[in-house]
């Protein structure tokens, strides 16, 4: 069907009007998730700066932790109780990027339009600065305080972050290594709780067991915008069509069968399954720590598929944490359980959900208002041979921005990971919330965080457009030669699918 004019209008001010179902009043939630809530922070309860300064002489105290595209972090292994508990997380500076990652500018004349109404961002003198006041003023509100630890920023010296580089670099990933380092022309790094250790351990040799999930986008977009020939991407989850660009560009050696989809379903029978799945494909979206320490996925980077011997290796290790007896056969599956009972009893992916769902247009709708924003002329309405007073150009500037602000605070929920840590509790002696898996006889306290809500640029929005589009033409072309599959990269390089090692 072609829309017109009207057609459009009638949808943005739709949309405009009533902000949908992802921004319905939760009863349990009075204060909502709509925009009113960015207001500036009046007070803030913990102080953003402290005053430490981390010199050449602490580095040795710093181990590697994990990486993702723009940090590294790094947990505390020495005795100062200032740090125990905390991992420090440092900017990466990345092999292509030049001036501004020396002299790291706030946020461009353009963000500051956009976030203009959360005053306190635009008083940060770097994007660093901001970054962390966004993860405390945007974030935590939208996320619930009790789930976000934006930290505080601590000073460090370049000789610590330069001993911090070296001491990394065999830890790292190679390609990791390859695409950037440890950016020592900073003066601050982020302290924040450890999520990978039960914080506030009641007797030193209580032990934790945690993991991190990186759960992506889970809902499908229904956004008038999105055009014809693109309809997959409201069929298909966003990761699954991205899977097959990457399977296809050999960035993965398999298609994971997590569907993100199932995990915030809402229902226990596929939140189990979504975490089965992430289980027997882990790539970047599952690892496992014990005590702090990894046991299960990659550091940094993607893990390999879950073979025979790392399911048989992770079984031992959960052998010692849950000191069952050993007749009693296999603990995956109840550790499998003890997850996604805390996914699907804490509820706390529908919070999420919420805020991903500030995206009501999808890309294809919000690029319009982002031309605007940047004040340039449409490139997509020139590509697409569409007049340029096409709708979105129409509203009133201040909902082209709102529109603006909503997909990127939306785009960090959608990258962002959630951190789980498990303690096994004594008989009668549950701290709410726990979970009990009867096959153990035994409850855990769990504690359920998010990590990496850093501010997605604007200025990557184009890029953005362009990364969708890719992924929905690979998934298009794909399916032209599903009818002959000789022709086809899936069928022609995939590797076997392996088999169901969890036991489950
Ligand atoms: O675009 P996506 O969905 O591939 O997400 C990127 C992630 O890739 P993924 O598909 O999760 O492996 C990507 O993860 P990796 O670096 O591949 O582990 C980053 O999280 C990236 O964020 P940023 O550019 O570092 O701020 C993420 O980019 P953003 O789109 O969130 O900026
Ligand atoms: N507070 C924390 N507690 C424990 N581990 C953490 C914490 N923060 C980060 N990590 C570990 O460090 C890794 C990298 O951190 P993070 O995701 O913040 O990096 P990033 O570069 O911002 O990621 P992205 O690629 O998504 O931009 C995480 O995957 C996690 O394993
Ligand atoms: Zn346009």
């Amino acid at each position: 069907m072609r829309w017109t004019m009207e057609h459009l209008a009638a949808a943005v001010i739709d949309v405009l009007v009533y902000p949908g179902p992802g921004h319905d009043q939760d009863p349990h939630d009075p204060g909502g998730h709509a925009y009113t809530h960015l207001r500036p922070a009046t007070k803030t309860e913990t102080p953003l700066m402290v005053e430490f300064v981390l010199e050449a002489n602490h580095a040795a105290d710093w181990v590697y932790r994990g990486e993702g595209g723009l940090n590294i972090v790094l947990a505390y292994n020495g005795s100062s109780p200032r740090f125990i508990g905390k991992v420090l997380r440092v900017r990466k500076l990345k092999t292509n990027e030049s001036g501004y990652a020396i002299a790291p500018s706030a946020l461009s004349e353009h963000e500051r339009l956009v976030w203009k109404e959360v005053g306190d961002l635009l008083s940060a003198s770097t994007k660093d600065v901001a970054n962390h006041k966004y993860a405390h003023l945007v974030m935590c509100p939208l996320l619930g305080s009790q789930h976000v630890d934006p930290g505080v920023r601590v000073l460090v010296t370049k000789g610590f972050l330069e001993l911090i580089h070296n001491g990394v670099l065999l830890e790292r990933p190679s390609w990791r290594v390859d695409n950037g380092r440890v950016n020592t022309l900073l003066d601050s790094a982020i302290l924040m709780s450890d999520h990978s250790i039960f914080q506030h351990a009641v007797h030193e040799e209580e032990v934790c067991i945690s993991v991190e999930i990186k759960p992506k986008c889970g809902f499908l977009p229904t956004s008038r915008f999105i055009r014809e020939e693109n309809e997959a991407k409201k069929r298909i989850s966003r990761f699954k069509l991205h899977q097959i660009l990457k399977f296809h560009q050999r960035k993965i050696s398999q298609i994971s069968e997590y569907d993100p989809l199932d995990m915030f379903s809402g229902s226990k029978v596929r939140v189990a399954k979504s975490i089965k799945n992430l289980f027997l494909t882990p790539q970047n979206n599952f690892r496992v720590f014990l005590n702090g320490k990894l046991v299960f996925g990659t550091l940094g980077g993607e893990a390999d598929d879950t073979n025979t011997q790392i399911a048989e290796q992770f079984e031992k290790t959960l052998k010692d944490f849950f000191k069952a007896d050993d007749e009693r056969g296999t603990r995956t599956p109840d550790f499998l359980q003890l997850v996604a009972g805390a996914v699907y009893e804490s509820g706390i992916l529908d919070r999420l959900l919420k805020v991903q769902k500030l995206d009501v247009f999808d890309i294809e709708g919000a690029i319009h208002a982002y031309y605007d924003v940047v004040s340039q002329p449409c490139a997509v309405c020139r590509e697409l041979h569409q007049p340029t007073d096409s709708v979105i150009h129409s509203i009133p500037f201040d909902q082209r921005l709102k529109i603006v602000r909503d997909f990127l605070a939306s785009l960090t929920a959608k990258d962002l990971s959630l951190m789980i840590s498990f303690r096994p509790t004594p008989k009668g002696n549950t701290q709410s919330p726990s979970i009990y898996i009867e096959s153990l006889d035994q409850s855990f306290d769990y504690k359920a965080s998010f990590i990496d809500l850093d501010m997605k640029p604007l200025e990557k929005m184009p890029y953005y457009y362009k990364l969708d589009q890719e992924i929905v033409s690979c998934y298009t072309q794909m399916m032209k030669t599903v009818n002959q599959p000789e022709k086809s990269f899936l069928y022609q390089e995939q590797t076997p699918a392996i088999e169901d090692n969890s036991h489950t």
